[in-house]
């Protein structure tokens, strides 16, 4: 299954129009970074793919499966929610064996942010390490397409870097869509950017055209 191909996607929401015909496409290998402004309509394009949230109309093809619900993209397609999805009351130990196959599981089992962490329960700890944690689960899921909305989600810069480095040495095994309001990590984690506005996608060629796009001012990339 070397590709998502997304398209004729619409939805509104009490007579608005959020997404209107929306394509995108993206292989195995590439990370593809989603920009836009709040309320632009990224996390609804992002679940909308997923299947947790209900289009107005669309067409979702993993391969040569189309997907039109939740369960058909089941091992194909996760999703890291914008709101953390950990249950409490249970050992990171035992949601690591719960989520992950055996392959996976001794990766992050190993890994030198989650090692310390592993007896604490989610309420235990701080929303960094919860989301370093969901970021490893969904990353090492068995899905070839991994959908993640805001990872950078309250991370710390070291953490931030960390990830950004993780995340490009597994994207031969995987396709990446990726959208954070810390567009700098996007931009240096994907190899394509697409802006969200007015319900429509726009691929970014040059960072300058986020200026003119109203997403950030000149100061901004004299930074
Ligand atoms: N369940 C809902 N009912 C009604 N309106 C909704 C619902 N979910 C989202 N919206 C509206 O749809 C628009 C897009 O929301 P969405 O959360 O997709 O934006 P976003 O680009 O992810 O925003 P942010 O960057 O702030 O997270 C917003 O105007 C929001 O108010």
């Amino acid at each position: 299954m070397n590709n998502l191909h997304v398209d004729s996607i619409t939805k509104s929401y009490n007579n608005k129009v959020v997404l209107s015909d929306v394509f995108l496409f993206c292989e195995k290998g590439e990370i593809k970074g989603l920009i836009g402004r709040n309320g632009s309509g990224k996390s609804t394009l992002l679940k909308i793919i997923f299947g947790t949230e209900k289009a107005d109309s669309k067409f979702v093809k993993i391969g040569g499966k189309v997907i039109k619900n939740l369960s058909d993209g089941r091992n194909l397609i996760n999703y890291l929610p914008q709101d953390s999805f950990l249950p409490n009351n249970i050992s990171i130990k035992s949601l690591i064996y719960l989520f992950l196959d055996n392959k996976n599981r001794k990766v992050v089992l190993e890994n030198e942010y989650v090692k310390p962490l592993l007896n604490k329960k989610k309420q235990n700890l701080s929303g960094g390490e919860i989301r370093i944690i969901e970021i490893l689960l969904i990353i090492h899921s068995k899905a070839e397409f991994i959908l993640l909305d805001e990872p950078f989600n309250g991370v710390s810069p070291i953490v931030k870097e960390y990830i950004v480095k993780y995340i490009k040495k597994l994207k031969l095994t995987k396709g990446y869509i990726i959208t954070d309001h810390d567009y700098e990590n996007v931009i240096n984690l994907a190899d394509s950017i697409v802006y969200l506005q007015n319900g429509f996608l726009k691929q970014i060629n040059e960072e300058s055209e986020l200026i003119e796009l109203g997403y950030i001012t000149k100061n901004y990339l004299q930074h």
